[in-house]
């Protein structure tokens, strides 16, 4: 009954259908960058990823075991591309077994909870134990804060100027969302996806692989990946 990893909030064989996802898009040169949600617990990491990958908000709090993670595909000028989503504990407990699936990691997500200053404070601690595992420089930073709908207009200007200044000093982009309500949900996980598959793109092209190409076989040129960036299509959910 023992399982490849702790798991709680998903199925075993969800997680079997997402590792043959990863194996096989190896195998076809998919295009899939992986992005880890690293934060305090409770800050609402698990809800984000299950509001843009399966537009459900779980009210009730069930703690992370160790990692989890899904997978969401999109389609960019006409190129199938996958993110893993990995979410990962936030509980110290569970630090050692979550801090293995950092490594390899294309988009950092370090989140916080817009109603507790203490979770901000920690998020650098956060990103350099995730920086620590992957090459310097190599990893696209994003800050977020959560819980955007418990704060008052007033609150929640002062917490995002608090969360811009560390953003800064974090070299992240900062949002600010509701997974509860779902704003700016998907257009954060839309920036993301573009920023990766952008990435891997001029990977390929720097290493003149022949998976840089689009559709019918035209090279992507500078219109094809502003296109990519401004309006990544959400294509379908696992
Ligand atoms: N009001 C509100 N509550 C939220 C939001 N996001 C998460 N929550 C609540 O916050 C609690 C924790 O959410 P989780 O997503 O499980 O937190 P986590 O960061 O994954 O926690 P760990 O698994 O322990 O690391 C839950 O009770 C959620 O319902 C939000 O945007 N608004």
């Amino acid at each position: 009954n023992q399982l490849p990893l702790p798991v709680t909030k998903n199925t075993f064989f969800h997680l079997l259908y997402n590792y043959f996802h990863i194996l096989f898009s190896r195998y076809d040169r998919l295009k899939m960058s992986k992005a880890v949600v690293v934060g305090d617990l409770n800050v609402g990491k698990t809800c984000l990823i299950n509001r843009f990958c399966k537009d459900v908000f779980e009210r009730d709090y069930k703690a992370t075991i160790g990692v989890d993670f899904e997978i969401e595909r999109f389609e960019m000028s006409g190129l199938p591309f996958s993110l893993q989503i990995w979410d990962t504990a936030g509980q110290e407990k569970f630090k050692c077994i979550a801090s293995a699936y950092y490594r390899g990691a294309q988009v950092i997500i370090t989140v916080f909870d817009m109603a507790d200053i203490k979770s901000l404070e920690h998020t650098q601690q956060w990103l350099s134990e995730a920086l620590r595992e992957n090459e310097p420089d190599s990893c696209f930073v994003f800050l977020v804060g959560t819980k955007r709908d418990l704060l008052s207009a007033e609150e929640c200007q002062r917490t995002e100027s608090d969360a811009i200044k560390i953003a800064a000093e974090m070299n992240a982009e900062f949002w600010s969302l509701s997974s509860k309500t779902g704003e700016n949900v998907q257009e954060f996980f839309f920036r993301v996806a573009a920023l990766a598959f952008e990435d891997a793109i001029l990977k390929d092209l720097e290493t003149g692989s022949s998976t840089a190409q689009i559709g019918d076989g035209n090279i992507l040129d500078d219109n094809a990946l502003e296109d990519a960036q401004e309006k990544p299509k959400k294509k379908s959910c696992c």
